[in-house]
């Protein structure tokens, strides 16, 4: 006898800007709502891009979400009827989401969590690291280097400011490859060309 045991699970999509990761959020979820589940998408409110309701691709692709400021003002609008629950931009979310995602999935909810893996630096962004150890699939996506056209997997940041979040799109980032990904630490401090250094 086939006995139906819904299976949850942590699913991630990641990878740098521009490389489709909420394009495939969106085919995931409209695919899940095809299947008639029951699905709750949030994002960070703090990623205001596009639209403050609403996850949206470069492509202009898009899917109503619950913006949220935190792990708890999420865990506050949980449906406990969900059987999916999305999230996008989850490098921005804090460490308290960590608990919930393994508690939904635990509780039988499909999770799946779209986000950069690493800041422009490089470096590992926020709770991602975390959700990629814990996940049951992962998928990283590349982009197109917008300097050679090679496979990019890194993120370079146009403008010259400290700290790891920047919220932007196109005018302050693009896609590169790792040959041509240029970091402050690999450039002595220089982030990009300064004209005013006449180099
Ligand atoms: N350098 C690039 N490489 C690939 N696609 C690009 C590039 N620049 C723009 N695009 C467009 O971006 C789309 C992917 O956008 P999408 O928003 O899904 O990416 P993302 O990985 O979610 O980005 P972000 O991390 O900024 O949210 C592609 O289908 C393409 O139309
Ligand atoms: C690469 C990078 C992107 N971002 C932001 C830009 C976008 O709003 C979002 C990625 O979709 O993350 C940062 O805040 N820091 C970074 O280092
Ligand atoms: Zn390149």
């Amino acid at each position: 006898m086939f006995v139906h045991q819904r299976q949850g699970s942590l699913e991630v999509i990641c990878g740098p800007m521009f490389s489709g990761k909420s394009e495939e959020l969106i085919r995931r979820i409209k695919r899940a709502i095809i299947a008639k589940q029951k699905v709750q998408v949030f994002k960070p409110a703090l990623d205001d891009r596009y639209d403050v309701s609403a996850i949206a691709s470069h492509s202009q692709r898009k899917h109503d979400a619950i913006p949220v400021k935190d792990s708890v003002e999420l865990a506050r609008h949980l449906d406990p009827e969900a059987q999916v629950v999305a999230l996008d931009e989850v490098q921005f979310m804090d460490e308290g989401l960590i608990p919930i995602i393994e508690d939904l999935a635990d509780h039988g909810v499909r999770v799946i969590a779209g986000g950069l893996d690493q800041d422009s630096n490089g470096e590992p962004f926020g709770i991602m690291p975390i959700l990629l150890a814990k996940a049951e699939y992962v998928t990283k996506l590349q982009a197109i280097c917008m300097v050679c056209g090679a496979l990019a997997g890194r993120t370079q940041r146009m403008v010259q400011t400290g700290g790891q979040v920047l919220v932007g799109a196109a005018e302050a980032y693009e896609a590169r490859c790792r040959h041509c990904h240029e970091t402050p630490h690999a450039t002595g401090g220089r982030l990009l060309e300064d004209p005013a250094q006449g180099s």
